[in-house]
């Protein structure tokens, strides 16, 4: 029976503990008025990700994010919630919606926090979240992405494709096994820093990812620049889930986040070491960076004030556009040899389009439909941006499928389950080019939940000029067209026999890792 006499009280509650009786109970008093006040709390979701950001966190630290999130909405439904303000929507209606340019008096989303962990001293044309900022720096590195641009980087591309069939054509003389996602990897990294940086990073030639890093007048010894660019990219796509992350990533003893801190350094410093160099040669060249120099003095900018944004904008592209690139044409290579139907299909298009020369031309790819369909459908089934792209709700709130998500919500719509969503694709697991031939309406209708380059403002930059005409899918952009050039030079001039399963994981990109072949010439 309990006794009102303090005495017996303080026995069973010493006073010396009132602070934390009063600590506890503070937490839950504010647990109890979360709950009953929380905005989200009609949305389901992993218990955690109620409460915490750690389940996201842990996701994206294991590199299971998308993965873990298609199953959930498997498991709650498409609407669900994966971190305290973050509400995730596997729904075709919520593209149009949230990754749309601004319309009327609505709108566009704006980009979440979360990009604020991916910039490099100064914001980049990515990383910025402020809408008036985002328009400059977009309008100054588009101008490098035009269609004249696109023409003029052909040449460039060509001489990398012919590196690297040097090499392919050393391993069918000694039949070794490759791991050709490394090998493709050093070219679209040698093609990006001589565009970007006016060289070539120089890994097709050493056969190596090292290159070598100056900071200041200190020579620093070589540097992995893939293992740099993963560790940026990684450690960004954790630390940009919640506001805590970065300071608690500074005392949890994990060596990935001191080597991702330091990776993150190295990787300004090969971008800065670059950008000098080239502005102290005086000289003009028709590359990316030449371009980027060129909007800013029409801009009336002096040099030296340039240096930080173009800093942040050749981290932005080195990151943005080699390992993207990469995955998906490898993802796109096992697809291709591990489809008999395709492969033969495809091998006749290019056969009959490319006259016999190594390295075919953009010119004479162009045209070539299947090849277009199975890119297509080779993003699609890979998704090599898996994830969904978190955006901001803006004022008045958002409703899908009767849910109602308040302003202010983060929000994103998951690219992977919506590109294997079967009420859009019917057949989402079979991998069927076939699909993007059947009429200009259906291509149209099915592109509009293609999501590897994004939708909207925030779109790639390499996305922008796409055109239907008849049956036919016009694409043009550098990474469509890198992209195409690797694949068909590789199916052209390869018997591809596969020793390995495609190998991937998530940082935040979809990377593909590993996938073992050995090549034989075609004859
Ligand atoms: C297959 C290859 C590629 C894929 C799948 C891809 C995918 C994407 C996606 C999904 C976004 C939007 C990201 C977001 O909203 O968070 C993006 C943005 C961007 N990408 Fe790409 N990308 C590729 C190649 C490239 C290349 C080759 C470059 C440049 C050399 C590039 C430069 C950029 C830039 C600058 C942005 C930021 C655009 C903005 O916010 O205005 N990307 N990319």
């Amino acid at each position: 029976m309990f006794n009102p006499d303090p005495q017996y009280i303080s026995a069973f509650f010493p006073v010396s503990l009132l602070p934390v009786y009063l600590a506890s109970a503070s937490i839950l008093l504010t647990t109890l008025f979360l709950l009953l006040h929380d905005p989200l709390r009609h949305i389901p979701g992993p218990a955690l990700a109620r409460w915490t950001p750690l389940w996201l966190g842990h996701q994206a630290r294991v590199g299971n994010r998308y993965l873990a999130i298609d199953s959930s909405a498997q498991k709650f439904g498409p609407i669900i919630r994966i971190a305290p303000g973050h509400v995730s929507v596997a729904h075709a209606d919520a593209v149009g919606v949230v990754y749309s340019h601004a319309q009327g008096s609505k709108p566009a989303y704006e980009k979440s926090t979360f990009y604020d962990s991916f910039i490099a001293g100064k914001p980049s044309v990515f990383s910025t979240r402020d809408r008036k900022d985002h328009s400059y720096k977009r309008r100054i590195v588009a101008q490098a992405f035009s269609y004249r641009a696109l023409e003029q980087f052909s040449p460039f591309i060509k001489v990398h494709i012919a590196k690297f069939i040097d090499k392919m054509d050393s391993f069918c003389i000694t039949e070794e096994s490759l791991n050709i996602v490394t090998w493709i990897h050093y070219m679209t990294f040698d093609v990006l820093s001589d565009l970007a940086f006016g060289e070539p990073g120089g890994m097709l030639a050493s056969g190596s990812s090292f290159v070598s890093v100056q900071k200041g007048n200190e020579i620093f010894k070589d540097e992995d620049a893939i293992a740099l660019i993963d560790g940026r990219e990684h450690l960004s796509a954790v630390l940009g889930i919640s506001p805590w992350f970065p300071w608690l990533a500074k005392i949890i003893p994990d060596s990935f986040y001191s080597n991702s801190f330091e990776a993150t350094e190295r990787l300004s410093d090969l971008a800065r070491q670059n950008v000098i160099k080239r502005m102290g040669s005086g000289t003009y060249r028709a590359d990316i960076l030449g371009k980027l120099i060129e909007a800013h003095l029409s801009n009336g900018e002096e040099e030296a004030d340039m240096i930080p944004d173009l800093v942040a904008e050749t981290v932005t592209l080195l990151t943005a556009g080699s390992d993207t690139t990469a995955s998906s044409t490898s993802a796109l290579i096992y697809l291709v040899a591990t489809h008999r139907q395709v492969y033969r299909k495809l091998l006749g298009e290019l056969m009959s389009a490319v006259d016999g020369e190594a390295v075919p031309s953009a010119a004479q790819v162009k045209d070539c439909i299947y090849l277009q369909a199975v890119v297509n459908e080779g993003l699609r089934v890979y998704s090599t941006v898996s994830t969904g792209l978190p955006r901001v709700v803006p004022e008045g709130g958002v409703e899908f499928l009767g849910v109602h998500i308040p302003a202010g919500t983060e929000i994103s719509v998951p690219a992977f389950t919506i590109q294997h969503d079967k009420a859009i694709w019917g057949d989402p697991e079979v991998f069927r080019p076939e699909r993007w031939l059947q009429s200009a309406e259906q291509a149209q209708y099915l592109s509009r939940y293609l999501l590897p380059f994004s939708k909207g403002p925030r779109a790639c930059v390499t996305s922008a000029i796409r055109t239907f005409t008849s049956l036919d899918l016009h694409i043009h952009s550098l990474a469509y067209m890198e992209i195409q050039l690797i694949l068909a030079t590789v199916i052209l001039r390869y018997k591809i026999e596969l020793q390995s399963e495609l190998e991937s994981m998530e940082a935040f990109a979809h990377k593909a890792t590993r996938l073992m072949v050995k090549l034989s010439l075609r004859g």
